[in-house]
């Protein structure tokens, strides 16, 4: 079955839908038992889909953890409240006091920031690594490394990495490797075939795809399913049936929405490589992107978000460039309907095992479904302003 026909059937199985097409919202806290032998029956089953509780979740969940689960090719999916923690959850369902984390060098600033706080507070010690740092990584590696974290790319410089070496060395080993795998969304990658154990999703980006809704998903492997499993319950985490019925409502149309975002975007991307003003595009299909080969290996597709990085400019320059735009609005996040822009500074004081050119200011963009010709002369005019 292709992948366009998969994210239409998946998640949609008779026994959670009551033969409606879209599983219905299941609100519940409470749910009731005739018999005390149908209480024993459910609670035996309480993480295998039985209705039990509303923190283990319902009909509307575990049709969308079904979906999830096998358009990434896992055992199974765990739902959080937000892509964030998902990450969280995650990274906390496998590491204690005294083990030490290996995180990718690109990752999403509030990633760093979890390291850096929280997890430092409960004497998890973290090491970044260079987002192509490739077969080095074996380097880094101590007897307490527990877990290997990859985000490729990376969510504004846009690395992407070699998952597959990373992933062997790091077995080797006997570590897990994470990957937050937003950016692919389900269907644009298979992190399982290249030696992922547990694939993250910011659902909130291209799944839900309405900038309406904060969710995330890990799924795993058969290995470590019932560990995210149970610790994930055991942190609380459990999110809203109206949320998750959004999510598994805007996967139906995640094929052609990143058709027509990737499309948009790489008529935008070409038209940037033309400007002056540009040093070089970071999409990650376009050569200048550092680990454009494994983009071509291990992805069958991109998206709306990419990042470019201008030969000069200051705040100025760059607040004239990308303030009073027609279309592209200013806004922390991506994956929605919408275009957006974000000139991001301060890269070279956040890193730590990689350098940064500050001198050359990075913009982000995140392309929507409007019509390309009208961003491109949106960023026409934002180069005016620019100059
Ligand atoms: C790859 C990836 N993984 C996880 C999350 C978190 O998801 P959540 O927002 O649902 O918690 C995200 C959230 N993405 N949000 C953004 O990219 C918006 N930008 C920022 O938040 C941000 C914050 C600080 C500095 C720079 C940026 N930035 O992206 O430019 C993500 O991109």
């Amino acid at each position: 079955m292709k992948k366009e026909t998969k994210i239409i059937s998946v998640g949609r199985d008779k026994k959670w839908t009551k033969g409606v097409i879209n599983p219905p919202v299941f609100r519940a806290s409470t749910m009731i038992f005739d018999t005390m032998e149908e209480m024993r029956f459910a609670t035996k089953n309480r993480a295998n889909g039985e209705m039990f509780y509303g923190r283990r979740g319902g009909p509307t969940h575990f049709a969308f953890q079904a979906a999830i689960a096998e358009l990434e090719g896992g055992s199974g999916t765990a739902l959080y409240p937000s892509g964030s923690a998902a990450i969280s959850g995650a990274l906390l369902s496998f590491l204690k006091a005294g083990d030490h984390l290996l995180m990718v060098d690109s990752a999403y600033e509030p990633t760093r920031d979890l390291c850096n706080k929280l997890l430092a507070g409960f004497g998890i010690e973290t090491t970044y690594y260079d987002p192509m740092i490739g077969e080095g990584i074996a380097e880094l590696i101590r007897p307490n490394t527990k877990v290997l974290f990859l985000e490729s790319p990376g969510s504004v410089t846009m690395e992407i990495q070699d998952v597959p070496t990373l992933s062997a060395i790091a077995h080797q080993h006997g570590l897990i490797v994470m990957l937050d795998n937003t950016w692919a969304s389900p269907i644009n990658s298979r992190p399982f075939e290249m030696g992922v154990d547990i694939s993250i999703q910011a659902a909130t980006k291209y799944i839900v795809g309405h900038s309406d809704v904060m969710l995330g998903t890990a799924t795993s492997n058969d290995t470590h399913w019932e560990q995210l499993r149970e610790n994930s319950y055991l942190m609380g985490q459990c999110t809203s049936p109206d949320d998750v019925y959004l999510a598994s409502r805007g996967l139906r149309t995640l094929g052609v929405r990143m058709q027509q975002h990737e499309q948009n975007a790489l008529k935008v991307a070409n038209w940037l490589a033309t400007r002056p003003e540009v040093d070089h595009l970071r999409h990650p299909a376009f050569e200048t992107c550092p680990g454009h080969e494994f983009f071509k290996r291990d992805f069958s597709g991109s998206n709306g978000l990419f990042s470019f990085v201008l030969k000069q400019g200051d705040l100025k320059s760059v607040t004239a460039l990308v303030e009073n735009m027609d279309h592209f609005k200013m806004g922390f996040s991506w994956g929605g309907f919408e275009s957006l822009i974000l000139g991001v500074f301060g890269i070279d004081k956040i890193r730590t095992a990689t350098s940064w050119d500050s001198s050359k200011p990075l913009i982000r963009l995140h392309i929507g479904l409007e019509n390309a010709d009208d961003l491109i002369a949106d960023l026409e005019a934002g180069f005016v302003r620019f100059n």
